[in-house]
């Protein structure tokens, strides 16, 4: 591969039903007005022109038979590696459309693997419709990081905005089932991974971490809860010793304003929600959803399926637009520091 030429990025096409291929067609017709990298649809070509059409865009597709194509066809058309004809039910999941979504995400991140792909942009998939058809992880990152060969809690989700960057440690799991999933090994292992990611592909040479505390008040000396104490604390401690720029735990409620974020590049939370509402409050319009600690680079926009709003023309392009160019920007780091 030439290393000057500009990353060539595989995109997957996500719940069809959902507002994915509008934003596809959408990004595509930026090319020029955005600075974006080169990039490729794995999909059905036919669905992803009906989505355009109802968008008001007029989509030339090219139908590529691999990656090597894409540069050459990107200024003309949209590059599809084209899994077959498929309906548009904007809004109306189903188990064909999800069929699609799978045969896509496996076959982009096979191409983001193999090195055909410089990196992997994945578009919202509906865990539960993919549950119907078979999908057993309980997202995409558990997805990728098994066909990377690294084990699930190596895989660490960052959600990244321009005011905020946040790593959930616990992800998609019952809140009544945080306390017992928490340990300091897991803070410890997932904080580690994301500091070393800042630094190779975020270009951050000396991350500064805050890590939030679990409890009200990161727990008042164990009066509102213990695990701050005495499972979040020794994992902070451990990192410090490690070398890493770490503070904590911190009451989770006012590390989230303006001062208090200028101190820290990286927030670590305890779970979900509370490293998502604060991102999606500040950022939603440009969020990006990474994963850390795999072989290869993949991002995703911070928003789902939106199946509320999918064929409407209201969905924003913002979000996919920045994880698009945040995985060109990490590919083209990679691709730097492997001359
Ligand atoms: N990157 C991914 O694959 C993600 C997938 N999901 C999945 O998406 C499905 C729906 O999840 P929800 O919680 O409803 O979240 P959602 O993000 O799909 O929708 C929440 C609200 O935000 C609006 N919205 C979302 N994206 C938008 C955009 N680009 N422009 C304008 N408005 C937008 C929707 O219309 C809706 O009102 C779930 O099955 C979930 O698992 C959720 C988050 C990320
Ligand atoms: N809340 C983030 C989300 O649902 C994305 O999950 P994944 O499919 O990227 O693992």
């Amino acid at each position: 591969m030439n290393r000057q030429s500009p990353a060539r990025l595989v995109v997957s096409i996500g719940d069809p039903a959902g507002i994915g291929p509008e934003l596809i067609a959408r990004l595509w017709t930026l090319r020029h007005s955005e600075a974006m990298p080169v990039f490729a649809c794995v999909g059905s070509a036919s669905l992803l022109q009906a989505a355009a059409a109802r968008d008001g865009i007029d989509l030339p597709v090219a139908r590529i038979a691999d990656m090597a194509e894409a540069g050459g066809a990107f200024g003309d058309a949209l590059p599809v590696i084209d899994l077959g004809d498929v309906p548009y039910r904007p809004g109306k999941p189903d188990a064909q459309g999800a069929r699609l979504g799978l045969e896509s995400l496996t076959r982009a991140v096979a191409l983001a693997v193999s090195g055909e792909a410089d990196g992997l942009v994945t578009a919202p998939i509906a865990k539960a419709e993919l549950a119907k058809v078979g999908f057993a992880h309980p997202g995409q990152t558990e997805f990728v990081a098994e066909a990377c060969g690294v084990g699930p809690d190596d895989a660490v989700m960052m959600l990244a905005g321009p005011s905020l960057r946040v790593v959930p440690v616990t992800v998609h799991v019952a809140l009544a089932r945080v306390p017992q999933l928490l340990t300091a090994d897991l803070i410890h292992r997932r904080t580690a991974i994301a500091a070393r990611a800042l630094t190779r592909d975020f270009g951050i040479a000396a991350p500064r971490i805050a890590i939030a505390g679990l409890n009200p008040h990161a727990g008042e000396d164990g009066r509102m809860g213990d695990e701050d104490r005495a499972i979040i604390a020794p994992a902070a401690e451990r990192l410090r010793a490690d070398g890493f720029d770490v503070r904590g735990p911190l009451p989770a409620d006012t590390m989230f304003h303006a001062a208090a974020r200028a101190k820290y590049d990286l927030a670590v939370c305890m779970y979900h929600d509370q490293a998502l509402i604060p991102l999606k409050a500040l950022d939603f319009d440009q969020g990006v959803n990474v994963t850390l600690g795999l072989p290869i680079i993949r991002t995703s926009p911070d928003h789902g399926t939106a199946f509320d709003i999918a064929g409407a023309g209201q969905a924003h392009v913002g979000p996919m637009l920045a994880a698009l160019r945040m995985a060109g920007e990490c590919a083209q780091r990679r691709r730097g520091d492997a001359k």
